[in-house]
């Protein structure tokens, strides 16, 4: 392994640093059109490089932009990380390995408690302190089979608008939407990510719609339709998102209800979504993924246990965290609060296997039932399930 320096990125760097990292994902290169809509979103944040110590190109790359997540019971500052990459000719050398160590140090010194990844494979992160925080699902409704029941929510009133409208209409009422433990705030910076994606779809073209309750717009949904042949289209939902179930279903009845579809395929969603209760017909859903979501890391322990609510008794959990050293030690957890304490643990774990408990994505138990945490005192898997406990699973929902 050779000594690597990981420093944060200037302007004029942001775009090598973002071929840098397409090219790592063989994605082709940004044409001077792509790069002058993508240049704010992607100049947002703090980027990561490292130089080559003899030629001085750049050879790693990790970008992060600052947003916030939702917990139970409350929200923390979260750092998004992605576009990591490293050149193919200066890999498995502990390129990435550095950038992870200045990014996760710098978001500590900056008061960021958490960070959260979508990982290109499940093998890389885990070793940086980062666990599986939220899964989603993948589905596929076969529209013929797909009736409501008659006790479904009727919903309020869809209309289609221009994409423009819609994303300035849902960007003010997506806050009041994201109460899922592992959903993220979506700034200004992302629904321009948003835009750029959709732009760069060759996948037909795209609809948006909002959904009105009582109260004002209170769900949307963006999709496109590929249509191969006549009569057997596919609407492809890419986001929906909703404040009430009223709105769900709402929304859920008109997709259901347009013309010439055959199947619609629903990307990235909450593993409990309850489409299926709602249908006559529950296997006209067929989930065809599912897989790790939200990768998320616990940056200020303290602080991210000091924010989240929790059910029953008190118990000591013991944490360790080889990278971020300040986190490890034994704090006392319960509804009451969180404090730091000498007291012999009940729980064991790393700050990876923390992660994986904190949004409700993992029993204790299965943890401790696999290797991954040591139960230390009767009973103290049951409690930590009952402790860590959260009503809905938690689901990230948002690309980046
Ligand atoms: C959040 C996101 O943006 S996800 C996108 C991530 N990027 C990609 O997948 C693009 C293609 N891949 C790459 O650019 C690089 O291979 C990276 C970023 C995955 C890894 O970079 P490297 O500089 O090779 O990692 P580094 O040398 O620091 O390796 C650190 C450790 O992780 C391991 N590791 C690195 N990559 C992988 C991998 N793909 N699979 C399994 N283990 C890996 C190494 O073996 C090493 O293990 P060790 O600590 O036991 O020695």
């Amino acid at each position: 392994m050779t000594d690597h320096h990981a420093r944060i990125l200037g302007d004029d760097e942001q775009r090598g640093a973002v071929e840098l990292f397409r090219s790592a994902l063989h994605a082709p290169p940004l044409t001077d059109e792509e790069w002058a809509s993508a240049r704010d979103v992607e100049c947002a944040g703090r980027r990561h490089g490292v130089t080559d110590g003899d030629t001085g190109a750049l050879i790693g790359t990790a970008w992060a932009w600052d947003t916030a997540l939702t917990v139970p019971g409350g929200g923390v500052p979260l750092g998004a990380v992605t576009e990591v990459g490293v050149r193919a000719d200066r890999t498995r050398r502990g390129v990435l390995s550095e950038l992870m160590r200045a990014q996760l140090t710098d978001m500590a010194e900056r008061g960021v408690v958490t960070a959260g990844l979508h990982a290109s494979e499940a093998t890389i992160y885990g070793r940086f302190g980062y666990g599986v925080g939220a899964l989603a699902r993948d589905y596929t409704v076969e529209t013929s089979r797909a009736q409501l029941r008659p006790e479904a929510p009727a919903g309020g009133r869809v209309e289609i608008r221009d994409l423009e409208t819609v994303i300035d209409l849902a960007s003010q009422a997506y806050p009041a939407m994201a109460t899922r433990p592992g959903m993220l705030a979506r700034p200004a910076e992302w629904w321009g990510m948003l835009r750029a994606h959709l732009a760069r779809r060759a996948e037909g073209r795209v609809t948006a719609v909002t959904h009105e309750g009582k109260d004002g717009i209170d769900g949307f949904a963006v999709y496109s339709v590929d249509r191969p042949k006549p009569g057997s289209a596919t609407l492809k939902l890419v986001d929906l998102h909703t404040a009430t179930i009223d709105a769900f279903a709402g929304l859920w009845r008109y997709l259901l209800s347009v013309d010439l579809i055959g199947e619609i395929t629903a990307t990235n969603r909450p593993v409990d979504e309850p489409l299926e209760l709602l249908l006559a017909d529950p296997r006209a859903v067929s989930t065809t993924a599912r897989f790790d979501d939200l990768w998320l890391r616990l940056v200020d322990v303290p602080e991210a246990l000091a924010v989240r609510a929790y059910q029953g008794d008190p118990l000591t959990v013991e944490v360790t965290d080889r990278l971020l050293p300040a986190n490890t030690g034994s704090y006392l957890v319960g509804p009451d609060g969180v404090e730091r304490t000498d007291r012999a643990p009940d729980l064991r774990l790393d700050v990876a296997a923390l992660a994986m408990i904190h949004l409700g994505a993992w029993r204790p138990s299965q943890l401790v039932d696999t290797g991954r945490a040591q139960a230390l005192t009767t009973r103290a898997a049951s409690r930590a399930d009952r402790l860590f406990s959260t009503p809905t699973a938690p689901w990230c929902g948002t690309f980046f």
